[in-house]
């Protein structure tokens, strides 16, 4: 499975300049022979969290309708990041996936809403996980902040995820904090990660990108890029068994202990 990874810089509150970046990037992807284009966290409008109202994406239209096309056209599937959303009067950071039919598989609203950036106070945080299939394979998706709950991560890996998508917002100040928990999640949980961090800056921090491609026994496939662009990678979803089988963690968890 070939993974393009779109580390871009997201234009704060401008999500007309932010939709024609994101379609050149699968343009971009698709040209490349990709078989999955992922995007980082709230890439239509950034962190601009008092002009929701203006700006979120109602009911997520514009978003599902721009990957539907793509995908479909390209015959690519998208994990489309995600976006802020309006939905029944309320605001959402929410996750899309469109299939390489142009079907919307998938929707998912951030869990964990981060307090330090005043999420909380500005959107309502999601119910349920977020399972789907690419091309077969079943995969999670869950929002920057979601990774530092190990046990949302393991909850969908026991639903089968074999590879976790995780975009975010993760500022550089905590760079540090993204590169190990993520490693820990793809090593503890004997699975891909597939994670997009943002480049640029907005009013309140700076973001340096280093998204990683980390394989179920921890190396790193993508890491350690803090410049905007669209990094390639391919993935070979056979070792996550061949990890599985080596050391049988599934197998050896006190169940009868814990959950
Ligand atoms: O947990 C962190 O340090 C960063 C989280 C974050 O930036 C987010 O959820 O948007």
């Amino acid at each position: 499975m070939k993974i393009a990874v779109v580390q871009i810089n997201i234009e704060f509150g401008q999500p007309d300049t932010n939709f024609t970046k994101v379609e050149e990037s699968i343009k971009e992807a698709e040209v490349n022979g990709v078989d999955v284009v992922v995007f980082p966290e709230m890439w239509n409008t950034g962190y601009d969290l008092k002009q929701l109202e203006t700006l979120a994406d109602k009911n997520g239209e514009r978003s599902k309708a721009l990957f539907a096309r793509l995908a479909k056209e390209y015959q690519v599937n998208i994990v489309g990041g995600s976006v802020a959303t309006k939905k029944q009067n309320k605001f959402y950071n929410t996750m899309y996936i469109a299939n390489r039919t142009g079907e919307i598989i998938s929707e998912y609203d951030k869990a964990h809403l981060f307090k330090l950036m005043d999420e909380h106070l500005y959107m309502d945080a999601g119910q349920k996980l977020n399972t789907f299939e690419l091309d077969g394979t079943v995969c999670g998706g869950v929002i920057c902040y979601d990774l530092r709950f190990p046990e949302w991560i393991r909850a969908h890996v026991l639903k089968g995820a074999k590879i976790m998508f995780i975009p975010a917002e993760w500022p550089s100040t905590r760079i540090d904090h993204w590169q190990l928990l993520l490693q820990a999640r793809a090593i503890e949980n004997q699975c891909f990660i597939v994670a997009v961090n943002r480049v640029g800056s907005d009013p309140g921090n700076d973001f340096n990108g280093h998204s990683m491609v980390i394989a179920p026994w921890g190396e790193l496939l993508i890491s350690g890029q803090s410049q905007e662009g669209i990094y390639y990678t391919e993935i070979n979803l056979q070792e996550v068994d061949k990890v599985r089988s080596t050391i049988p963690i599934f197998q050896d968890r006190r169940t009868d202990l814990y959950n």
